[in-house]
């Protein structure tokens, strides 16, 4: 079994850790020749996890050609270069492959999801089918090692449990899902909310902020899902709830980080500004803005981030009005 990770950023290098850690042929294909170079010679990846070691199996390369004879090939890049580098990959390929997707969010320009991107862009010749590897998962725990549960979501049956079995060890625990719509809807929007999380830290909000954020945003992820196609019950599993939760409440998310600089500034400008990082609830608020308002779905707090992000409105103010719309049951 040989695999390619394209993309050498903090999940596609978590994701070796796990493969190479399974005595699996792993070479992680990348842009950047010094992190290339670090993870090689170094055995390290010292831009995202400086200090941690990496399994000196783990190769990496900057050729592309290394993608030939792949039977695996996993995508780790932002969502907006995820139809580049498909279309960049395929040629190289010699057979079928299973393309991994990793990215949670939506095409830039069709608002897609990753899924119906990655077919629309390897010819039928190159692709066995597509499997999201998706659910609570931050990279800076699953390179260290740390517990992590998982889901491999895919039309193809087959191919999941390919995934799977690959996959799992005894502290990466993969299961197999086949609600695509919903498993990548739920991992989308999370990130929305979890930009909303820390906006509420950042203005100096507790706990029981945290908890009413986290039970009244799962429940607008399962209104939007739902209407989109996906099934209720997939959003109480590893990628709905279990997604939400650890990245509306852990340190390691960019999301949350993101929001919580806003939170405290009280105002988006700051983001706009400075942000480096890749952080997908900000393009995901404005999409879901849009396709919300084309069903009618009512999104209360992502409707909010989207105003904070791209109207100027200010956080405390949207708290506010989150408190004080008119007032339902649950
Ligand atoms: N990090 C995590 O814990 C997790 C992330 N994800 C998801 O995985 C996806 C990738 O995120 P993540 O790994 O964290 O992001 P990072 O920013 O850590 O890494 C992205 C990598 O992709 C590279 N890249 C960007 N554009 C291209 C391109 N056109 N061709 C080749 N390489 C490119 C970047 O290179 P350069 O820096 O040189 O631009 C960088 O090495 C996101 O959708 C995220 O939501 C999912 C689960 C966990
Ligand atoms: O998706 C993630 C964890 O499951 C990573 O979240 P961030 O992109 O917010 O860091």
């Amino acid at each position: 079994m040989k695999v390619t990770i394209i993309g050498s950023g903090s999940w596609g290098t978590g994701l070796a850790q796990v493969l190479a850690d399974n005595n699996v042929d792993v070479t992680i294909w990348g842009i950047d020749e010094s992190q290339i170079d670090d993870i090689a010679n170094n055995h390290l990846n010292s831009t995202f996890f400086p200090g941690v070691k990496l399994n000196p199996a783990i190769k990496a390369t900057t050729d592309l050609a290394t993608v030939t004879g792949s039977d695996i090939v996993l995508l780790s890049v932002p969502t907006i270069a995820i139809q580049s580098v498909c279309e960049q990959v395929a040629p190289y390929l010699d057979k079928k492959a299973i393309f991994v997707n990793t990215s949670k969010g939506f095409h830039p320009d069709t608002n897609a999801r990753m899924s119906d991107v990655i077919r629309a862009s390897v010819p039928a010749d190159k692709l066995s089918s597509v499997v999201s590897l998706i659910g609570p998962s931050h990279a800076e725990e699953v390179v260290e090692r740390l517990l992590t549960t998982i889901t491999a979501v895919s039309q193809n049956e087959e191919d999941a449990k390919t995934i799977q079995r690959v996959f799992s060890n005894d502290y990466f625990r993969v299961y197999t899902g086949n609600d695509e719509i919903g498993a990548e809807l739920g991992v989308a929007l999370k990130n929305a909310i979890a930009v909303a999380s820390g906006i509420l830290a950042g203005i100096g909000y507790g706990d029981n902020t945290r908890a009413a954020l986290i039970t009244r945003g799962i429940a607008e992820v399962m209104r939007f899902g739902s209407a989109y196609g996906g099934k209720k019950e997939t959003f109480m599993g590893l990628t709905g709830i279990g997604d939400l939760i650890v990245t509306a409440t852990s340190r390691h998310s960019r999301n949350f980080q993101a929001g919580y600089e806003i939170g405290k500034a009280n105002d988006a400008q700051i983001y706009w500004d400075t942000n480096k990082k890749t952080v997908e609830g900000v393009r995901t608020a404005k999409v879901v803005h849009e396709l919300a308002k084309a069903k009618n779905i009512d999104m209360p707090i992502i409707e909010e981030v989207y105003k904070v992000l791209y109207e100027g409105k200010e956080p405390k103010q949207s708290a506010k009005d989150l408190m004080l719309r008119e007032l339902k049951s649950e």
